[in-house]
C-alpha cells in the first residue's frame, strides 16, 4: 500500500506548505503542516477556546463515531520559535493520500500561543519525526508515518515541495520522476528526534564543494535554510547590496540584485539551491527591500535545512533504513 497527498505553499512567501488530512468518522478534512521537525499530531478542536479558535477548522471528537479519549493522557510541546500547544488526547482514524491509520493519537489543543491562534491557514501539525520525538505523558504516542509504516509498501516517505506551486508528500514509495538527479542517501540520526544528518561540504555560486561538513537536521516545518554565522557570511558577502536589519533580525538586500546559488554536498551529490530560491520575499508588500532565504543558525544552536533547502531537492526520509536521500530537482 502506498499513500500520496498533495501539498501548497501558505502564501506568496512559501512560509508553510499545507495537506489535507482527513480525520474521524465521517471525515473531518482540516490543513495541517506536516513537520518533520517534531513528532506530535495535533489539532486545533472543539476542545480549543473559541477565542483562540477563530478562524480555523476544527477537530470535534464528539462528532465522530470513532473518536476515544485516551483518558489520563496529556500533551505539551514547545517549538524552536518559541511557539506552544498542549491539550488532551484522543485516538481516531486519520487519513493521508488515502492511506489509513485506524487508531492514531490526534492531540486536541486546549491551549495554543498566539503566533497559532493568527496562523489560520493551518489547524494543526502532523509531527513526521522520530517516535522518540512525541511529547504526550504518561505514554509516548507513535507518529502518523511510524504507525503506517509496517503497512506501507516500503518503510520510508518522500518531500517534494515547490515554490509558489503544488507538491507533494508520497508514502511508501518514490516518484524518482519528480527530479533530475540521482538520490544520494546519508545516515539520519533519529536520536533527538529529528532528522539528523551531514552535508559533506558547501559552495557558493557554483564553486567547487569545501569540505567543511555541516551536520542539521531536515526540517520540512521550518521556513528557512539556517546555518552558521561563517557560512552565512560567506554567502553575503557575494550580495553587494546585503545588511542586517534589527528589525527584521535577519540579512535583507535589494530585490533586484540577482543572488548566487547555494549548494551543499550530501550523500555523494551536489544539491544546489537557485538564487531565486533563496530571495524569500519582499520585506513588507511592495517594498524594494527583500528577505534572505539563508540566515544564521546561531540562536537556535542548530543548523536547520528548512524549506529552503528542501525545495530544491526531492528528498527521502526513509525510516526503514534510518537514511536521508536527496535528489536534485
Ligand atoms: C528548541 C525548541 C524546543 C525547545 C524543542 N522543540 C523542538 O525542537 C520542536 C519539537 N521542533 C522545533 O521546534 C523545530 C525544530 C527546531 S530544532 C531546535 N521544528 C518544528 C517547528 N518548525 C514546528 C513549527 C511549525 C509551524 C509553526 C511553528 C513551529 C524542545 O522541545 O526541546
Amino acid at each position: 500500500q502506498t499513500g500520496s497527498a498533495n501539498t501548497n505553499p501558505s502564501d506568496s512567501a512559501d512560509d508553510e506548505y499545507i495537506t489535507s488530512v482527513s480525520i474521524g468518522t465521517p471525515a473531518q478534512v482540516l490543513p495541517l503542516d506536516f513537520d518533520t521537525g517534531s513528532s506530535d499530531l495535533w489539532v486545533f478542536s472543539s476542545e480549543t477556546p473559541k477565542s483562540s479558535a477563530s478562524g480555523h477548522t476544527l477537530y470535534s471528537p464528539s462528532k465522530s463515531s470513532t473518536a476515544k479519549k485516551l483518558s489520563g493522557s496529556t500533551w505539551s510541546i514547545e517549538y524552536g520559535d518559541k511557539s506552544s500547544s498542549s491539550g488532551d488526547v484522543y485516538t481516531d482514524v486519520v487519513t493521508i493520500g488515502g492511506f489509513s491509520v485506524k487508531t492514531q493519537a490526534v492531540e486536541s489543543a486546549t491551549k495554543v500561543s498566539t503566533q497559532f491562534v493568527q496562523d489560520t491557514v493551518i489547524s494543526g501539525l502532523v509531527g513526521l519525526g522520530f517516535d522518540v520525538g512525541n511529547q504526550v505523558s504518561p505514554r509516548p504516542q507513535k507518529t502518523w508515518f511510524s504507525n503506517a509504516a509496517n503497512s506501507l509498501a516500503e518503510p520510508l516517505f518522500t518531500a517534494d515541495l515547490r515554490h509558489q506551486e503544488t507538491g507533494s508528500y508520497n508514502f511508501g514509495f518514490i516518484d524518482t520522476s519528480l527530479a533530475k538527479g540521482t538520490i544520494g542517501y546519508t545516515p539520519a540520526d533519529g536520536s533527538e528526534g529529528y532528522w539528523g544528518f551531514t552535508a559533506t561540504g558547501y559552495s557558493v555560486g557554483g564553486a567547487k564543494l569545501n569540505r567543511n561538513s555541516i551536520t542539521g537536521i531536515a526540517d520540512t516545518g521550518t521556513t528557512l535554510l539556517l546555518l552558521p554565522d561563517n557560512i552565512v557570511d560567506a554567502y553575503y558577502n557575494n550580495v553587494e547590496s546585503a545588511q542586517y536589519d534589527d528589525s527584521q533580525e535577519g540579512v535583507v538586500f535589494d530585490c533586484s540584485e540577482d543572488l548566487p546559488s547555494f549548494s551543499f554536498g550530501v550523500g555523494g551529490q551536489t544539491i544546489t539551491i537557485s538564487g531565486d530560491l533563496l530571495n524569500l520575499t519582499p520585506i513588507e508588500e511592495g517594498s524594494s527591500t527583500c528577505f534572505g532565504g539563508l540566515q544564521s543558525s546561531a540562536d537556535i544552536g542548530i543548523n536547520i535545512f528548512g524549506d529552503v533547502a528542501l525545495k530544491a531537492a526531492l528528498v527521502v526520509f526513509d525510516l526503514g533504513n534510518e537514511r536521508l536521500g536527496w535528489a536534485q530537482k
